[in-house]
């Protein structure tokens, strides 16, 4: 970097910066945002950090009190309008007026409606001067899944799947471990940890009896895990009902079997039941969202993600694509069941990115309307 780039010193730097603090922690904030703060004065940083874990500080008060006094007449880089309500902790707006700050720099507004504008009024009424948007498409993009439950009420679902370059996700013979390499799995293992809930069907549970937890060298957040399953024939001994390594709920049918549904609860399992025979995709979210399933990490199979696309109700996709043909028309795909009839149908979506993982091609689709 020369000279002059190092002294190109800007909002948008500082504002960067705090948002490099607040990426690493999604995931281990949930239900709360990610958020990063950076505590400037005469053009040096006085204090910074990041919300860590809800229940504990914001990442304002990390900055604060990382500068204590000096705070007094500095200007506070934060990623998120600070709050301005009594949650599990107390208001930032109402510790940065106290800490005599000159000026707030945000880069998104908080739609949750206990802040959405009022942390921005409090701060205006105590005479500090409020930048909005600055760099606001990174930051709304940061918490794009908390702000999505937070408006709608019901989880930002990611629909994943792994297949070959055809689209297959076992061979004819049943055979699928396995088809993306070490690294896209792990990869795999990082979405899990930013989403709250992980969903399969129950054909996955028996025919993979998948653990569905976050195996990551450093460890991470165990996803609360969902098996859906219209007629309980969740197996009482399957892997994930007995590793208490997070929560299993079994959401299911009026019809289920009443004796199968006590032993599944005894087995650990918290069966949860929706009206009709079949579970629907649009109370599934609604039941999700009002259990505080902010983002729900759909992993198939086939017949699941069949029923998350015909019901529309997904906001991207992730597909992982491994260098290998295996093709047979017996051999499943990622999405089976009925399909899309018409084109016009389809399910339009941008591409956002497209990354190498290992030898394997990891693509990331959103769908821009909901
Ligand atoms: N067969 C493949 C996958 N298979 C995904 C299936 O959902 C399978 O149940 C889970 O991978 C098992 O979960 P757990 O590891 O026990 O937690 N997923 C992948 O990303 N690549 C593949 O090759
Ligand atoms: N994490 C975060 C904010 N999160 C906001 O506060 C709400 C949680 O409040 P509480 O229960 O008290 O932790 C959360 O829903 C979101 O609206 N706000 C901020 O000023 N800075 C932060 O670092
Ligand atoms: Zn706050």
């Amino acid at each position: 970097m020369s000279i002059q780039e190092a002294n190109d010193v800007n909002d948008e730097t500082y504002m960067k910066m705090a948002l490099g603090l607040a990426r690493p922690t999604l995931g281990q904030t949930s239900p709360n945002p990610a958020v990063g703060a950076v505590l400037v004065k005469n053009n040096e940083i006085i204090g910074m950090g990041a919300h860590l874990k809800a229940g504990e500080p914001h990442a304002e008060r990390h900055a604060l009190s990382m500068a204590g006094k000096k705070a007094g007449g500095a200007v506070m880089y934060v990623t998120l309008e600070p709050c301005a309500h009594f949650g599990r902790t107390p208001p930032c707006a109402k510790a940065l007026i106290e800490a005599g700050v000159a000026k707030v720099v945000i880069g998104a507004k908080d739609p949750d409606e206990r802040v959405s504008g009022r942390g921005i009024r409090m701060l205006k009424a105590a005479g500090i001067e409020v930048e909005e948007g600055v760099c606001e498409e990174e930051a709304l993009e940061l918490n794009r899944m908390f702000f999505h439950s937070v408006t709608s009420r019901t989880p930002y679902v990611t629909l994943k799947t792994a297949s070959s370059l055809d689209g297959k996700i076992a061979t004819h013979k049943g055979e699928s471990k396995w088809i993306t390499g070490e690294k896209a799995r792990e990869d795999v293992h990082r979405l899990r940890h930013t989403h709250d809930a992980i969903l399969v069907g129950v054909n996955t549970v028996i025919a993979d009896n998948p653990s569905l937890t976050v195996r990551l060298p450093g460890g991470g957040k165990n996803p609360v895990r969902i098996i859906l399953d219209n007629h309980l024939r969740t197996p009482a001994d399957a892997g994930m009902l007995h590793d208490r390594q997070a929560p299993v709920w079994i959401i299911t049918g009026e019809n289920g079997n009443k004796e199968k549904k006590a032993a599944l609860e005894a087995a650990g399992a918290e069966v949860m039941t929706l009206a009709g025979d079949a579970v629907l995709i649009e109370p599934l979210l609604e039941l999700l969202g009002e259990s505080g399933i902010r983002s729900l990490l759909v992993e198939g199979g086939g017949s699941v993600n069949d029923s998350f696309l015909r019901s529309g109700l997904f906001n991207q996709i992730i597909v992982y694509l491994a260098p290998i043909l295996i093709g047979g028309k017996e051999a499943r795909s990622s999405f089976s069941g009925l399909g899309i009839g018409r084109l016009e149908d389809t399910a339009k979506l941008t591409i956002k990115t497209t990354e190498t993982i290992g030898d394997d091609l990891k693509i990331t689709a959103v769908r821009e309307e909901n």
